[in-house]
């Protein structure tokens, strides 16, 4: 018998209006695996996480997390499912207003209403985990510079021990050795406890260095998927010119939306 994919898209379909974003997505992610999605801005990386959220609903196809179907879930089902998942948000996404262990604990607070005490302890330890001292705690996140404020979302990503992360554009707005500090943090964390990791991004260093498998996404379509160590040796000269960001090949720019 064959393992039940922890996230699996079959024939996933989604438009907005006469505009096909979506256009018969398949794609399965293994239980302790890491996969990225790659492609151009606006190619619907986040229209698919979206649809994996439950933020938006697809009008065909199927998505099982766990072999349960997820598509049209009741509120009740989805905010169960809601809690097998952690999620690092393009530009951090933390509460100003909130100290950064307050943000890292939000969802064991909010979610499973633990007590504040219990879940700032292991709100110190998931820092301790992404290399910043407990004293960062007291801080606010505008005392931090971007490359901590990425430790801390990743902190809070983890704090609840997510079975499924979702990181979209992790590295945006780091410079490249923080970016790829923080791809450490995110290889070894996923690690620590266990995780399944969908990413979206369009940064190939990032990709090659969190990911097991790299899937493109062009025009709608999966175009090529595969083991990120064969993505140089891909035989596709779509996932050719864009990893090494060629202006000339076949992916022309669209420049109206
Ligand atoms: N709610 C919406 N209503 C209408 N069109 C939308 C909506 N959300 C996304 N789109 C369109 O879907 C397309 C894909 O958008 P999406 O944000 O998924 O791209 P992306 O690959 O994540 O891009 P980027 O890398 O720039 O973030 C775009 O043309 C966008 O305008």
């Amino acid at each position: 018998m064959t393992a039940v994919p922890k996230i699996e898209l079959k024939g996933v379909h989604k438009a907005f209006g006469p505009k096909v974003v979506l256009d018969g997505i398949d794609l399965s992610v293994a239980r302790g695996e890491s996969v990225v999605v790659i492609g151009g801005s606006g190619t619907g990386k986040s229209v698919m996480l979206k649809s994996i959220l439950g933020l938006l609903r697809p009008e065909s196809g199927s998505i099982r997390i766990d072999g349960e179907e997820v598509v049209g879930m009741g509120a009740k089902d989805r905010d169960r499912i809601m809690k097998k998942f952690g999620m690092l948000f393009q530009g951090g996404a933390l509460f100003d207003s909130l100290k950064v262990w307050e943000n890292v604990a939000f969802g064991l607070i909010q979610g499973q209403r633990m007590e504040r005490a219990k879940a700032r302890d292991i709100a110190i330890e998931k820092l301790a985990q992404v290399g910043l001292a407990a004293s960062t705690g007291d801080l606010f996140p505008s005392e931090l510079s971007g490359g901590m404020q990425k430790r801390v979302s990743l902190a809070r990503a983890i704090a609840t021990n997510p079975e499924i992360i979702f990181f979209d554009e992790p590295t945006t707005g780091l410079d490249p050795i923080m970016a790829d500090v923080i791809n450490d943090l995110i290889v070894k964390c996923c690690k620590e406890v266990g995780a399944t990791a969908l990413s979206i991004t369009h940064d190939m260093a990032s990709a090659r260095k969190i990911s097991d498998r790299i899937a493109m996404l062009y025009k709608g379509k999966l175009i090529w998927v595969g083991p990120a160590k064969d993505i140089d040796h891909s035989g596709n000269e779509y996932v050719d010119q864009f990893i090494h960001g060629r202006a000339v090949g076949p992916i022309t720019m669209e420049l109206r939306a």
